[in-house]
């Protein structure tokens, strides 16, 4: 099928990371109000801007959200979601990192929640997270 241009949606490439700690638990944050998605719980991470590589996009907005220093090499390629939402499909890598330094803490106001695996569906996440998490449940 050809698709008339206006109906093409711009693709997204967002990187994204679940971060498990000592106990096997993984960072959720939950979008703050007044944003798409609000009140859903995601996996931190943003939007890869031009000239960035997706593990320093990680880098970036870990410590920007976070407060937290990752290095390249403790971030392990999981996954990724293929999703198409109303006004554009997004295409996100999710990595897995288990090592970083520094204290996590909600520097954007987000709520932050360590969740064991087996609660992980206990969570409402957007659409196209849903089918990552078998793959982090298998993972943990
Ligand atoms: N970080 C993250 N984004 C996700 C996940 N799942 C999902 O659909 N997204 C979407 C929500 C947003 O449309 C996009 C991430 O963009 P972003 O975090 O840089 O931007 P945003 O919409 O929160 O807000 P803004 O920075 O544009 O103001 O990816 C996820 O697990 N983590």
């Amino acid at each position: 099928m050809i698709l008339a241009k206006s109906e093409v949606k711009p693709l997204l490439l967002v990187a994204a990371c679940a971060l498990v700690d000592a106990d096997g638990r993984v960072l959720l944050a939950q979008r703050p109000e007044g944003k798409p998605m609000a009140g859903l719980w995601e996996f931190p991470g943003g939007k890869v801007e031009a000239g960035e590589t997706p593990e320093e996009t990680l880098i970036r907005e870990l410590a920007e959200e976070l407060g937290i220093e990752v290095k390249a090499a403790c971030l392990a390629p999981l996954t990724f979601a293929s999703h198409g939402y109303d006004h554009m499909h997004l295409l996100m890598p999710l990595y897995i990192c288990r090592r970083w330094e520094g204290m996590v803490k909600p520097l954007e106001g987000q709520t932050l929640a360590w969740v064991e695996p087996k609660r992980l569906r206990t969570y409402p996440m957007p659409a196209a997270d849903e089918p990552l998490i078998p793959a982090l449940i298998d993972l943990l």
